[in-house]
């Protein structure tokens, strides 16, 4: 079946006008089929503008597109990666799947990490600890960090370091004692310019305070070893990873050892725990029972049919904050490819996710959510929503009035507001042909809504599995390969070209607008 014809059926079912709120009276068993429950997480898609009759096309598709089989060689540790040829086996991280050899590589790692992080906690030695890294090596690591706040203790001070940019190792550093200061460099590759440039910066700031300590204050965590030592990292304090961890999927290997010394091994075990249970869940439930599959279908749904062309996910929880910059990687990254994987046109595929914390981006952007121009088939973008149920922070009024604002926002999508309503409470004035349809909401506007119990490492590590997984059944049914990133290369090739021209006054040979960018360097 090619990609395309995937979705002629669906495409066919997606021309019926569909009403959400109609649909709770029509299909009277709605929330018992599109509401799933599993662990500590509870996800609501029946305000998805999804029929039952749509639903069941989709999972046919699904079906029809290998799906099971595809779940089958993932979790065999099959090269699912197959333009890298690399098995996938970040489940195998918290122990699920994964040959012998691959377990007992993991298990040992897991006891060095735990000794490690024990050791230093006990110590006291170090105070805090400057974890340095970008995208998959950054964003795991600081969402997980916010997130285990809700109910864990930070012993050491964490701070992170990420961007070129000066300011960037500048503020992680700001105000440390360089002698209590335990810097860990993390990198898959240990290649990346950003990573390399802010721990030479950290390395000088280290030799300044302690001289030739510097050594013993840092550490690396990669798959390439070798790079590591070049750097001048000392081999004892290289924890290593594998080629078959991608760097969006590794915060639960090595590149975690921050949150472990930070938070302790058994909050970091825990959260192991969680995504385990999901990947236990999306290997063994059957398709129409399966989160993970029910979660991609509906994106599949309004992006190949209802043609959305982004996802909003809105944590209600300070504490998730950055659920939306690690998704954007996480699925983006992954799933933002034309090209199938066997080389052609993949058609529709990833959409832009974006988003902020509620209640923040309802002052923002909202009023674009509600009554924005006409994109998708009924306006606004798909919204997920994510809700913590237990009060964190012994702010009751506060709790109940978030959840009260996640709730309501949903509600307001779906239901809108129609002219006439806005017409009988304008009543008579002059103005009213202009202003009722201003007023106007169009509703119908498609959401979910993930409410978890509470913000345990445990529920934290199931939902952010959940979207691994979501992730590996969109790139199965659209075709694409979700494990490699090509598309990143091209801009770090050429910024390295510019950089050496820029540092040798040599104008290369550019485009005018580019020629003339680079001379602004110079000044
Ligand atoms: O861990 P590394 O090798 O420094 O790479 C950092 C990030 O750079 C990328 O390769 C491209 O942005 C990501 O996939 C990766 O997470």
């Amino acid at each position: 079946m090619t990609t395309k014809s995937r979705f002629n059926v669906l495409e066919a079912l997606a021309e019926d006008e569909v009403s959400i709120s109609e649909l709770f009276e029509k299909e009277p068993d709605r929330l018992n089929r599109f509401v799933m429950r599993e662990g500590p997480l509870r996800v609501d898609f029946s305000k998805q503008a999804i029929p039952n009759t749509a639903l069941d096309a989709l999972l046919s598709m699904a079906a029809q597109c290998d799906l099971e089989e595809w779940r089958a060689k993932l979790f065999a540790g099959e090269a699912v990666n197959t333009s890298e040829d690399r098995a996938v086996l970040h489940m195998a991280l918290r122990g699920v799947g994964g040959a012998k050899d691959v377990q007992r590589d993991v298990s040992q790692m897991r006891q060095h990490m735990a000794a490690y992080a024990d050791e230093i906690r006990s110590d006291g030695k170090f105070k805090n600890i400057v974890h340095i890294g970008i995208g998959g090596s950054d964003l795991g690591p600081r969402l997980v960090s916010d997130g285990f706040e809700a109910c864990a203790e930070q012993s050491l001070t964490l701070r992170f370091a990420e961007n070129v940019d000066g300011a960037s190792i500048n503020d992680a550093v700001k105000g440390l004692d360089p002698a209590e200061t335990l810097v860990i460099i993390v990198s898959k590759s240990f290649g990346t310019q950003e990573t390399k440039m802010n721990g030479e910066s950290a390395r000088a700031w280290l030799t300044a305070g302690v001289g030739a300590a510097a050594g013993d204050h840092m550490l690396a965590v990669t798959a390439n070893r070798t790079r590591a030592i070049d750097f001048g990292i000392r081999e004892e304090n290289i924890f290593d990873f594998w080629d078959w961890v991608g760097g969006r999927y590794s915060v639960w290997s090595a590149v975690g050892l921050s949150l472990q010394i930070a938070y302790g091994p058994d909050v970091f075990s825990d959260f192991l725990e969680g995504a385990a249970a999901m990947d236990k869940h999306f290997r063994d439930q059957p398709l129409q029972e399966n989160l993970p599959v029910m979660m991609a279908l509906t994106g599949i749904w309004n992006r190949n049919c209802l043609n959305y062309s982004s996802l909003a996910v809105i944590p209600y929880s300070r504490r998730l904050r950055k659920l939306s910059a690690f998704l954007q990687q996480l699925e983006m990254e992954s799933n933002g490819k034309r090209i199938t994987r066997d080389g052609n046109e993949a058609g529709l595929t990833c959409p832009i996710i974006w988003g902020d914390e509620g209640t923040n981006g309802q002052h923002a952007f909202f009023q674009w959510l509600h009554q924005g121009p006409s994109e998708g088939k009924y306006g606004g973008a798909p919204v997920d929503f994510v809700a913590i149920l237990k009060d964190h922070e012994n702010r009751p009024d506060h709790h109940k009035a978030l959840l009260a604002n996640c709730f309501a926002q949903s509600e307001a999508l779906m239901l809108g507001k129609s002219e006439d309503a806005v017409r009988q409470e304008l009543g008579d004035r002059d103005d009213i042909d202009a202003l009722a349809p201003q007023k106007t909401f169009p509703g119908n506007r498609p959401s979910t809504t993930i409410t978890l119990d509470e913000l345990s490492p445990f529920a934290l590590g199931h939902l952010i599995a959940l979207y691994e997984h979501k992730v590996f059944v969109q790139g199965v049914i659209w075709n694409v390969n979700s494990f490699d990133q090509w598309g990143v290369e091209l801009g770090k090739v050429l910024a390295t070209t510019i950089l050496e021209e820029m540092n040798t006054d040599d104008p290369g040979n550019h485009d005018a607008s580019t020629t003339a960018l680079m001379g602004l360097a110079k000044t």
